[in-house]
């Protein structure tokens, strides 16, 4: 763990270990019945690798004692009401929330098998293979280009303006690729090719989160977390969202919180359920949780009782 995340140990009642554990009817524990419900075993790589994670807000515990592993290019919804610690959850697996003074992360986050909260880590490049697109679109004021161009040019992965073209060293050519492949995948190219230099505070709110999409895509991640993209989108801006999530989990691994369940439903591989104090209560294919949830408070949930 990075040395800046002090943290405060847990009072007796915070403590996840103090579950009580009475023996169901089939013998097992009822905190064995509860880790078997997030305990979801899939087919095929697993990207990132959560060890009990714990994050405290000063004296606050957002979120408690959560493990679960979230499998490659595929989509992971995470659902649960207003406050239970969605995007804080998301926020640990780029370190985002080492950019919130109050907030400490205790436990283990592996990104291919490696620590993430490990000292030493480059955040500049574990945030370049994580990216991440917010609720709102968020174009810088400038054109479309100088937007998808922002991240490569920063990298140094391409060299442009005036010094460049001065030493020689402009890469035009592989700035204008990187540019169109990004807003291709983001199923932005068609509407906006003829005109890569207008402003892009020009373009509708779809089309502005769109492009913040391609902005993420341009620095080549390996992971896309996005953080309810479509809540202030209209509907067909909406569709055209959950059809690009769709066809982004060929090639990465999508971490998506929604409030949306109908949304998580269409658009994710497997759903994690979080209530209220930051507790994962289920997690499992998206079809298993909406259609037979294992526990109650998630059928709750799920059926519009609370939330
Ligand atoms: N920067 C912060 N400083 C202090 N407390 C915070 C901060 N961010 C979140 N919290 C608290 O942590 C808890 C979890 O918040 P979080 O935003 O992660 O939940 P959420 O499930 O994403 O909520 P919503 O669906 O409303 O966006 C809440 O009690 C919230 O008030």
């Amino acid at each position: 763990m990075s040395e800046t995340h002090s943290t405060p140990e847990p009072t007796e009642e915070e403590s996840p270990g103090t579950t009580t554990s009475t023996p169901t009817t089939a013998g097992e524990t009822e905190e064995e019945v509860q880790e078997s419900w997030v305990d979801y075993d899939f087919d095929g790589p697993t990207k990132f690798s959560v060890e009990d994670l714990n994050v405290y807000y000063g004296e606050d515990h957002a979120i408690q004692n959560i493990s679960m592993d979230i499998p490659e290019n595929s989509v992971t919804a995470l659902i649960g009401p207003s406050g239970c610690g969605k995007s804080t959850f998301l926020r640990c697996l780029n370190r985002m929330n080492d950019r919130i003074k109050a907030a400490s992360v205790e436990g283990s986050v592996e990104l291919d098998g490696q620590e993430i909260y490990q000292e030493g880590i480059d955040l500049v490049e574990l945030r370049k293979r994580v990216g991440q697109v917010f609720q709102s679109p968020n174009p810088f004021p400038k054109s479309i280009r100088d937007n998808v161009a922002y991240g490569p040019r920063k990298h140094g992965d391409i060299q442009s303006g005036l010094l460049a073209r001065l030493l020689g060293d402009d890469s035009g050519e592989e700035e204008d690729e990187i540019v169109e492949r990004a807003l291709r995948k983001a199923a932005l190219w068609d509407e906006v090719h003829d005109r890569l230099e207008d402003n892009a505070l020009g373009l509708s709110g779809g089309q502005q989160q769109r492009l913040c999409i391609a902005r993420a895509l341009a620095v080549d991640p390996e992971v896309i977390l996005m953080d309810e993209p479509a809540s202030a989108l209209d509907p067909i801006a909406t569709s055209k969202i959950e059809d690009l999530v769709d066809e982004l989990s060929e090639d990465y691994t999508v971490v998506i919180v929604t409030h949306n369940m109908q949304q998580a439903a269409r658009i994710s591989d497997q759903t994690a359920v979080f209530l209220t104090g930051g507790e994962l209560v289920e997690y499992g294919d998206t079809e298993q949780i909406f259609e037979n949830p294992q526990s109650q408070r998630v059928e709750d949930y799920i059926t519009g009782k609370f939330g």
